[in-house]
């Protein structure tokens, strides 16, 4: 029991705790020892950012990302986003995971900024390793991924979607998704490129890169940056609906048949990660590019006055 509130220390299960025993433990893909439940049971644990709910009828865990107020991607949200889906990945009974926000109307508005702003190069050499395992972990994952997209989505929170399986969203046309990189008079690097390049196709995506299109629900769908609009109060059963197809395939099959599709693309930035971390650096740290994000920040903060 100890060692099980070590593993999971803030995790709340709603079956009876008292009955594990060592016939309880099974073992994960990678050999660690995790606890095993009796199939009627859930378990929900709650991090400073993210909530995880796993179902163990169904094998899919929903995981509710809700960081007010606008779940951008901070060095403390993707350093907890990433360990969440390393947990996932290393749990057998978890076979697909649902990635959605506890927020009003945004997915995520990306990458936060301000880790961006003002920063030395050590802090944005490792807020961009954070980035770059956010990818690695969700685009490689051998669960199933589905985002439900409830909300605005823009830059990194478009790489977070696209970087699913599979994607469902609001059907709302206030919402808007896309990589507006360049809006921010930033670029989007060679591996956003790729997952949207993989997602839409070639000239797609050099449209959008070049112009920066933030594309409404009804755009995404027509460009395939989405695969379905459903009306905003189902985008949660609408994405249950869509794993349950998923899930009828062999897990082996699926795999093997993803990492062919990715593993190239993860390839890439793997063999240049150092490097796409000093390019990410010395690019970040250029006067002309803080000033870019300086305006940006201030535009958006004026928006509201
Ligand atoms: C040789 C080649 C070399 C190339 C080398 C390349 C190297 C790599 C280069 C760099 C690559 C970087 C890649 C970047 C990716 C990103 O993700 S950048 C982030 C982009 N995100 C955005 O543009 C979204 C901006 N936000 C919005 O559009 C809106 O906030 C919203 C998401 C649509 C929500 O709108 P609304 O509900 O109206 O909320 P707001 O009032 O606008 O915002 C509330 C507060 O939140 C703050 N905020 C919003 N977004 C961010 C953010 N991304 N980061 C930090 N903070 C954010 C906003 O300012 C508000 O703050 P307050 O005014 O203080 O309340």
């Amino acid at each position: 029991m100890a060692t099980l509130l070590k593993l999971f220390p803030t995790c709340t299960w709603t079956g009876r705790l008292a009955h594990l025993s060592r016939k309880g433990w099974a073992q994960s893909r990678s050999g660690r020892l995790l606890p095993c439940f009796p199939a009627s049971q859930r378990c929900a644990s709650t991090t400073s950012y993210l909530t995880v709910e796993m179902d163990d009828n169904t094998g899919v865990a929903v995981v509710t990302m809700k960081s007010p107020p606008v779940n951008s991607l901070s060095l403390d949200f993707l350093t907890e986003f990433s360990i969440s889906i390393e947990k996932l990945e290393m749990d057998r009974k978890c076979r697909g995971v649902i990635l959605t926000s506890g927020l009003p109307k945004v997915f995520s508005a990306g990458l936060d900024i301000m880790e961006m702003y003002g920063k030395g190069p050590e802090h944005c050499a490792e807020f961009w390793r954070a980035v770059q395992e956010m990818w690695l972990k969700l685009y490689g994952s051998n669960m199933i991924t589905i985002a439900a997209v409830n909300g605005s989505s823009p830059a990194g929170g478009c790489l977070m979607a696209m970087a699913c399986d599979y994607r469902i969203m609001a059907d709302n046309p206030k919402y808007s998704i896309g990589l507006n990189e360049t809006l921010l008079g930033i670029v989007a690097p060679f591996w956003f490129k790729d997952t949207m390049m993989n997602t839409i196709g070639f000239r797609a995506t050099e449209l959008a890169l070049q112009l920066g299109l933030l594309h409404n629900a009804p755009n995404a769908l027509r460009v395939g940056l989405v695969d379905e609009l459903v009306p905003e109060k189902e985008v949660l059963s609408a994405a249950s609906t869509a794993i349950s197809k998923w899930l009828a395939i062999p897990d082996h099959a699926r795999q093997i048949t993803k990492s062919m599709m990715r593993k190239p693309t993860i390839d890439r930035l793997l063999s240049h990660r150092d490097q796409d971390i000093n390019n990410f650096v010395s690019f970040i740290t250029k006067d002309s590019i803080q000033k870019s994000l300086q305006v940006y920040m201030e535009r958006l903060k004026q928006r509201k006055t």
